[in-house]
């Protein structure tokens, strides 16, 4: 992020301040605005980076078995009240030809696309539509549960309320087996390796 946008959310986290009914000069706040500034360039940076290309991809002969990375956590900002909503995703795929990508770059993925103002069914299929680009695999499937801030701490105020969203493609569309087993590993299998 510049300088120049840095600085216009200090200007506008001291309006907010102020118009809320606080003295955004009492010692407490005095360097709030740049604070706001700092950790929305962190909690907002993939909307600095217009696609996703920090992975790497790797040809095992005969490799046809599912991958499930399960229970990744992330954070967000739900794009409605710029509020946080965070919790797990869970990743699977069936590689064709082989082709399998480093492990550490599903979570990297789960990061971009959470790292924006959105909301939990984009993250969803984001993290799908970007392994199906990337690996062109014969199947993927993306599971998410998450706590809404907004759900929570205003509004409705359902503390602990969860929501779960999942898509599935290519194969784990067609074969019910296939996707029990990613649900059955993801969310239950060998938590406590
Ligand atoms: N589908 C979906 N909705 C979301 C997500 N995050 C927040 N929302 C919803 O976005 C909606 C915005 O509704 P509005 O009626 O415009 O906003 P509001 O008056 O603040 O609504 P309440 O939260 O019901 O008080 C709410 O129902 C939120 O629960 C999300 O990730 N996915
Ligand atoms: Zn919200």
């Amino acid at each position: 992020m510049t300088d120049e946008q840095q600085a216009t959310i200090e200007g506008a986290v001291r309006q907010i301040l102020t118009a809320v009914g606080e003295d955004p000069d009492r010692a407490g706040l005095v360097e709030t605005p740049a604070r706001v500034a700092r950790a929305y360039a962190e909690m907002f940076s993939s909307l600095e980076q217009p696609t996703f290309k920090d992975y790497k991809l790797f040809h095992e002969e005969d490799n046809a078995d599912m991958v499930v990375v399960g229970q990744i956590p992330f954070y967000s900002m739900c794009e409605h009240h710029l509020l946080p909503f965070f919790g797990r995703v869970s990743v699977a795929y069936v590689p064709t030809n082989g082709t399998i990508i480093g492990l550490s770059k599903i979570p990297r993925l789960v990061d971009y696309v959470s790292r924006r103002p959105t909301v939990q069914e984009n993250i969803t299929n984001q993290v799908a539509a970007e392994l199906e680009k990337i690996l062109k695999p014969a199947g993927v499937a993306v599971s998410v549960a998450a706590r809404h801030m907004c759900m929570e701490m205003r509004g409705v105020n359902k503390t602990g309320s969860v929501t779960q969203t999942a898509t599935y493609w290519g194969e784990f569309k067609t074969n019910n087996a296939l996707r029990q087993e990613f649900l059955m590993r993801a969310e239950h299998g060998n938590i406590n390796v």
